[in-house]
């Protein structure tokens, strides 16, 4: 049980195993709110769409492959507008003054107007803020940490009563948020990166025993690396947190450079900045953590560069050329892509859409393609990472035709992690 009574977790059952692992709303702890009619259904751009608001009792399903005799399993909140909703607070005017004019084009710069930064997060102050200033809808737009500390503020608000609604916005180019389908950004720095790796191919492909090497973002999970290596589909490694992977020997990473460049005169390899951490870390020191508690990486795209080179010099008449291109917060820095444009307003569309009808304590996401309402705990009590046993991860494999670099401890670990066979060739 939370604060003044009121269930952490509300949970709706139904029959055949149907599970709605719905979102806090505000009248859970503040009873008789009075309720307004949806100004939206006056708007003549909605006047010819057939049926505009959803459903009250919509939800989505977060698992749609199933077989006959399956449970329905969990299902979401579906976002959007209601027919009937909103509260007297929320129309409220919001201390910070976005105008038109302010917001007018800022889709189409990089970075945020509203800034950024690590750490400093203290969940009284912050709700103190909300509570002197009047804000009755919060909206926090970031990536798993940021929902983490979204959390924390709902918690706060909820605690003191307090009539205001806190909503998070998943965006991370990392794609690590767990539940949804993806995060705001993702795509744009999968797009950017195709330019890193387009560049180091072209220098790889024109140098005698050229390799192209790419460091990509990806922290703990490296879904910019698979996808655009996928994207590309010039790539012939990559290595990512989620697969270790090793270099020596036989099936090991050098031994697969030395059979590209003789086969083709070249290899283009891809890695994310968290790959091979345990690497990296045997012969450097301990690492240290940044302002939000997240562990400052090795840099694994010069170590792997200067273990290449020590190696390849070892070799009699083996000169390679090694061109390594990092480019670092150039993919998160550009301005979003028409795709995450529209995502983007979505997001923004189906978040307002919740608050205004009352619903608090949620990230707003896609599942299965279908727009949501997410419990907080839903989406900070893991982080999406890239399943090495999954369908997309073997058609990477496929398309790089790079060594699994499967051990049998890895296996191991992936099928109790999973808890399905793994198939190694
Ligand atoms: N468990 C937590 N409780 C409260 N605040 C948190 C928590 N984890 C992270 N934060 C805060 O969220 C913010 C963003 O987290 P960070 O990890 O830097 O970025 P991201 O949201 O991209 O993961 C930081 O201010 C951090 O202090
Ligand atoms: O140096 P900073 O600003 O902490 O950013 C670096 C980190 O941010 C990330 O790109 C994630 O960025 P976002 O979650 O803000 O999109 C990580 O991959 C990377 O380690
Ligand atoms: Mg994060």
């Amino acid at each position: 049980m939370g604060e003044m009574g009121v269930p952490d977790q509300k949970i709706v059952e139904g029959p055949a195993g149907y599970v709605l692992e719905d979102v806090p709303h505000l009248t859970d702890y503040i009873p008789d709110l009075p309720t307004f009619p949806n100004p939206l259904q006056d708007n003549p751009a909605y006047s010819v769409v057939k049926q505009y608001f959803v459903n009250q009792d919509d939800t989505v399903p977060q698992k749609i492959v199933v077989q006959k005799t399956s449970p329905r399993g969990t299902h979401f909140r579906r976002a959007g507008p209601r027919q009937r909703g909103g509260y007297k607070g929320f129309y409220a005017c919001n201390t910070i003054p976005l105008t038109l004019k302010a917001v007018n084009d800022i889709h189409k710069r990089g970075g945020t107007v509203l800034g950024t930064s690590r750490g400093g997060h203290d969940t009284i102050k912050i709700v103190d803020s909300i509570e002197d200033r009047g804000i009755n809808q919060v909206y926090i737009i970031g990536g798993d940490g940021t929902q983490k500390g979204a959390s924390a503020i709902f918690q706060e608000v909820r605690r003191r009563g307090l009539q205001v609604a806190v909503v998070g916005i998943p965006k991370t180019i990392d794609n690590d948020i767990a539940v949804i389908d993806k995060s705001f950004g993702f795509d744009t720095a999968v797009e950017e990166a195709q330019r890193a790796i387009n560049a180091a191919h072209v220098e790889a492909e024109s140098a005698e025993n050229g390799i192209g090497m790419v460091k990509l973002m990806g922290r703990y999970s490296g879904f910019i690396a698979m996808y655009a290596t996928l994207a590309s589909r010039d790539v012939d490694c990559c290595l990512i947190p989620e697969s270790p992977f090793y270099l020596e020997g036989n099936g090991g990473l050098l031994e697969y450079i030395e059979k590209r460049i003789k086969e083709n005169g070249h290899i283009l390899i891809v890695v994310a900045e968290g790959a091979g951490q345990e690497l990296v870390a045997e012969s450097m020191k301990q690492a240290e953590h940044d302002a939000s508690g997240n562990k400052l990486l090795y840099d694994v795209g010069l170590w792997l560069s200067q273990k290449i080179k020590d190696h390849f010099t070892r070799k009699q008449n083996f000169v390679i050329n090694l061109k390594y291109i990092d480019p670092t917060y150039m993919i998160r820095a550009i301005p979003s892509i028409a795709s995450d444009n529209v995502y983007c307003t979505l997001l923004a569309h189906s978040a307002i859409h919740g608050a205004m009808a009352g619903y608090t304590g949620f990230t707003v996401g896609l599942v299965n393609g279908r727009h949501t309402y997410i419990p907080f705990y839903r989406v900070t009590e893991s982080r999406n990472k890239v399943v090495i046993t999954d369908r997309m991860w073997a058609r990477l494999l496929s398309s790089t035709n790079q060594p699994s670099f499967l051990c049998s401890k890895v296996v191991q670990e992936a099928k109790t992690a999973n808890g399905t066979p793994l198939k190694v060739s």
